[in-house]
């Protein structure tokens, strides 16, 4: 099977980085989200980053034009019908994607591959959304889509193998490095990242240091690219948190993945990061 269309299901953070990777690497894109405000939105920062890219000499200006003119716009999922793959990502919560995914199988052909981009939750979970559970994989990219170079591809306990060789082929051809990854709790890398983010939160919650001081310690001496705060400020806090919660749930409690009420906080207040125009630091957006 040949991948050619690919339709991408919320056109945020994640949605807006995979959208332009599969765009510049030749495949044409329904980007999907709830309303055109939105998706319009999502449309310039792709532009944007591209632009960016022209200046530094990466990409031509013809490339840019290209890549946005293989990106279609749209606000009705049944755009979506004659894709090889759809990717969901749509925000990290349960019923909302497996009604995406229910939604999905009305919409698309038996032979579409359904993906997600979910960050901590069973695939096999949201493939029980589905009569056709084969065709559900995870395809977890990393933010932001466009610089990190790994993506897991999660084998859900129904997942064909087919598919899997699929979205090898797929992955290298967006330039990326696919690990394949049982459908544990956080998969590998978030599993992995949670007590990097958890015992940072511990110590600026009993103020041992500050969150400034923390990332800086991070950086200076751990040699870390970004330090745990400014990192969960890119990524989104309320999408960090979300994934803290499942993966503490998904390991029924154990206590060294427990969620810490600082990161809740700060969810509660809207103060989510970059996106918010503040995190734990400020942003002009
Ligand atoms: N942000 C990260 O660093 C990161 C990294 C890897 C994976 N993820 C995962 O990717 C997914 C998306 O995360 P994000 O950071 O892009 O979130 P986001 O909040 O930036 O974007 C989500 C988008 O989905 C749209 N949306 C909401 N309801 C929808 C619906 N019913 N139909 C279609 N679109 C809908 C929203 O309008 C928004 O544009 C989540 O599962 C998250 O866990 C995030």
């Amino acid at each position: 099977m040949t991948i050619q269309y690919v339709g991408v299901v919320g056109s945020g953070t994640m949605g807006s980085g995979i959208a332009q990777i599969c765009a510049q690497n030749g495949y044409y894109v329904y980007l999907y989200d709830v309303n055109d405000t939105i998706v319009q939105k999502s449309l310039y920062s792709i532009e944007k980053r591209l632009q960016k890219m022209v200046e530094k000499g990466k990409i031509t200006k013809k490339e840019l034009e290209q890549s946005m003119e293989r990106i279609e716009a749209c606000t009705e999922l049944s755009n979506l019908k004659a894709c090889d793959v759809v990717i969901e990502a749509v925000p990290e919560k349960l019923p909302l994607k497996k009604e995406i995914f229910r939604q999905l199988e009305g919409v698309c052909s038996e032979q579409t591959i359904l993906a997600t981009n979910t960050s901590s939750f069973s695939v096999t979970d949201i493939a029980s959304a589905v009569n056709t559970p084969e065709r559900v994989v995870g395809l977890h990219f990393f933010n932001p889509v466009p610089l990190m170079p790994l993506v897991e591809i999660v084998k859900g306990f129904k997942t064909s193998e087919k598919w899997i060789h699929v979205l090898l082929r797929f992955a290298d051809s967006l330039g990326k490095e696919a690990v394949i990854c049982e459908d544990t709790p956080g998969f590998i890398v978030n599993r992995i990242a949670r007590p990097f983010y958890n015992e940072a939160l511990k110590i600026a919650g009993e103020r041992l240091a500050s969150v400034e001081q923390i990332d800086i310690i991070m950086k200076k001496a751990g040699h870390f690219k970004m330090g745990p705060f400014e990192l969960q400020d890119l990524i989104g806090i309320d999408v960090n948190f979300s994934t803290t919660e499942s993966v503490y749930n998904g390991f029924f409690g154990e206590g060294r993945f427990r969620p810490h009420y600082l990161q809740q906080r700060m969810v509660q207040s809207g103060k989510i990061g970059r996106k918010a125009g503040e995190g734990y630091f400020r942003y002009e957006n």
